[in-house]
Order: structure tokens, then C-alpha cells, then sequence
């Protein structure tokens, strides 16, 4: 899906909206676990009952993987049931010298048909560039949403004076356009969305950490939004887990829709 198919979906929808499905054996209702494929059915009840909402669905790797061969099928399951017209991310956070990046790419862009993946920048260009497909997104880690985030992003350059992250923005502009980058901006960096969006104006921003990780909507909408609209902002747990009950579906779609008709405002703000 390109840019302009994107931010289509977001002004007929009015959201921008991502939902993770961080999906937890652990954290499904109960009466879901004797199903054959309980992960699956989940997201299939979440996909039905979310997908008018949102513009984009982010399967989470690890909670796939963690369960080998099952865990695989599960998420295959998964993105062939997503309709078509909705953004897909691989929740991977890969990157590695040449060859073994292009093998990532591989298994999320021509194995499982994800529109994107999350890679991050650490190794350098060699490491994204294999990432760069036609039609497909890279999303760079760039500042990210957990404490952590400090411990190497914030470093600052003697040379440049540039922190870590601001030279991941600065770099990167140059391995690709905005039409296959986009980058991860944490929402708990909210106050730092105003000057991060000034170094990369035009690119979409991947920002999770609304919902179980407190970050502000109002904040990272008002700062972080382009002409484009310019924001995927992502919510997991607030949303899939709002109930573990018989009603989780409809519990998912009621947090779902709170958030649109949210995003609906903010939409209105900026483009009126
Ligand atoms: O790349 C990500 O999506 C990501 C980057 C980041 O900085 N912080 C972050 O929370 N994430 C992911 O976004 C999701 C957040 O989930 P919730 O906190 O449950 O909404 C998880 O899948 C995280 O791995």
C-alpha cells in the first residue's frame, strides 16, 4: 500500500489507528483455550469487530513465535484473514549484516505478504537497505517508547551534538524516501514529537504506547500530525484485553471506537 492508499483509508475511516495483536495465551478469555487454534480465533473475533476502526493491524512476533510451528500457522491464519485494504506490520524488530536481513525480508514481505516491518538501526545501512522493497515499508526504530530508550538514543554526539536517535532520522532520510520509511516514535516521547517531527517532515510515524503505557493521543496528535496525517498510533492491550470475558469482542470494539471518534477530533482540528 503506498502513501497516498494509506492516508485515504485514514480520511474515509477518520483514524489512524493501529491495533497490536500482542495476542497472549496467557490473557484470552478462558473459554477460547479448548479451540483448535485459540490465537486465531481470537484475532479473528478482535478482526471482526475492529476492523471498521482501524486503518492497521500489528502482529507482534514474539507472541507468535514464542510458540513454534503452531504459533507460525497462527499468524498466517491471521494475516490471511485481515481485509485486504488494511496495513499490516510485522512487529519484528530485525536487522543483521546483509544477507541474513534479506531472509528477514523475505519471510514477512514474500512468505506472509506484510505491507512492512519494524527493523532497527543499529547495525547501519547495510543491515535496512535489504528491508527496501518495492511496495513494502521499512519502520525504524528511532525513539523508542520504554524507559530503556534512554540508556543509548539520547547519547549525544561530541561531533555533531546530535543524539543517537536524531542521527538515526538524519541518516536514514538518506537510504530511502518517505514512500518506504517510516519511523517509530514512542508516544511517551510525546513532548519530543514537535521537534522530531521537524527532522523528518514528511514521513509517517509508527507510535505506539497509548493505552497500557500511558502515552498522551491528544499530545502526539496535536505535534506529530502532517499533511498526510503522518501518524499510525498503535494500542494493544487497552484494546484486545479490555475484557477476558464472554464479551471481549465487544469490549475491544467499544475501546476501538473511543479512540476513532477521538482521532475523529483530532482530524477535524488539523484539517479544518
Ligand atoms: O515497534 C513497536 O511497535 C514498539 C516500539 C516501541 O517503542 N514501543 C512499543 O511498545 N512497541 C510495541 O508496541 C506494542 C505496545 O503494546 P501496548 O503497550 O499493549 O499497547 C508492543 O507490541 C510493543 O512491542
Amino acid at each position: 500500500m503506498d502513501r497516498e492508499a494509506l492516508f485515504q483509508q485514514i480520511k474515509k475511516k477518520n483514524s489512524y489507528l493501529c491495533i497490536g495483536l500482542d495476542t497472549d495465551l496467557e490473557k484470552i478469555p478462558q473459554h477460547l483455550r479448548s479451540t483448535a487454534d485459540p490465537i486465531f480465533e481470537f484475532n479473528k473475533q478482535i478482526i471482526d469487530a475492529t476492523h471498521e476502526y482501524c486503518v492497521a493491524y500489528k502482529p507482534n512476533i514474539a507472541f507468535y513465535e514464542a510458540l513454534g510451528p503452531k504459533g507460525w500457522e497462527s499468524l498466517q491464519k491471521t494475516m490471511d484473514y485481515i481485509p485486504k485494504g488494511l496495513f499490516t506490520i510485522a512487529d519484528a524488530k530485525r536487522g543483521d549484516i546483509g544477507n541474513t536481513s534479506a531472509l528477514y525480508a523475505r519471510t514477512f514481505f514474500e512468505y506472509f505478504n506484510f505491507d512492512s516491518v519494524t527493523v532497527a538501526p543499529y547495525m547501519g545501512e547495510d543491515s535496512v537497505k535489504p528491508f527496501l522493497y518495492k511496495d513494502k515499508w521499512v519502520i525504524l526504530l528511532a525513539h523508542t517508547s520504554n524507559p530503556g530508550s534512554s540508556d543509548f538514543q539520547l547519547i549525544e554526539s561530541v561531533v555533531t551534538g546530535r543524539k543517537l536517535y536524531e542521527e538515526v532520522l538524519l541518516k536514514s532520510q538518506r537510504w530511502a524516501t518517505p514512500d518506504q520509511l517510516m519511523y517509530v516514535v514512542g508516544a511517551t516521547q510525546a513532548e519530543k514529537m514537535e521537534s522530531i517531527r521537524a527532522q523528518a517532515p514528511e514521513h509517517f510515524f509508527l507510535v505506539p504506547g497509548i493505552g497500557a503505557q500511558g502515552g498522551d493521543l491528544k499530545m502526539v496528535s496535536q505535534y506529530g500530525m502532517n499533511a498526510q496525517c503522518g501518524l499510525l498510533v498503535n494500542s494493544a492491550r487497552a484494546i484486545i484485553y479490555a475484557s477476558n470475558g464472554q464479551d471481549f469482542a465487544q469490549r475491544a470494539r467499544q475501546e476501538a471506537v473511543n479512540v476513532r471518534d477521538e482521532m475523529a477530533r483530532h482530524l477535524q482540528d488539523y484539517y479544518k
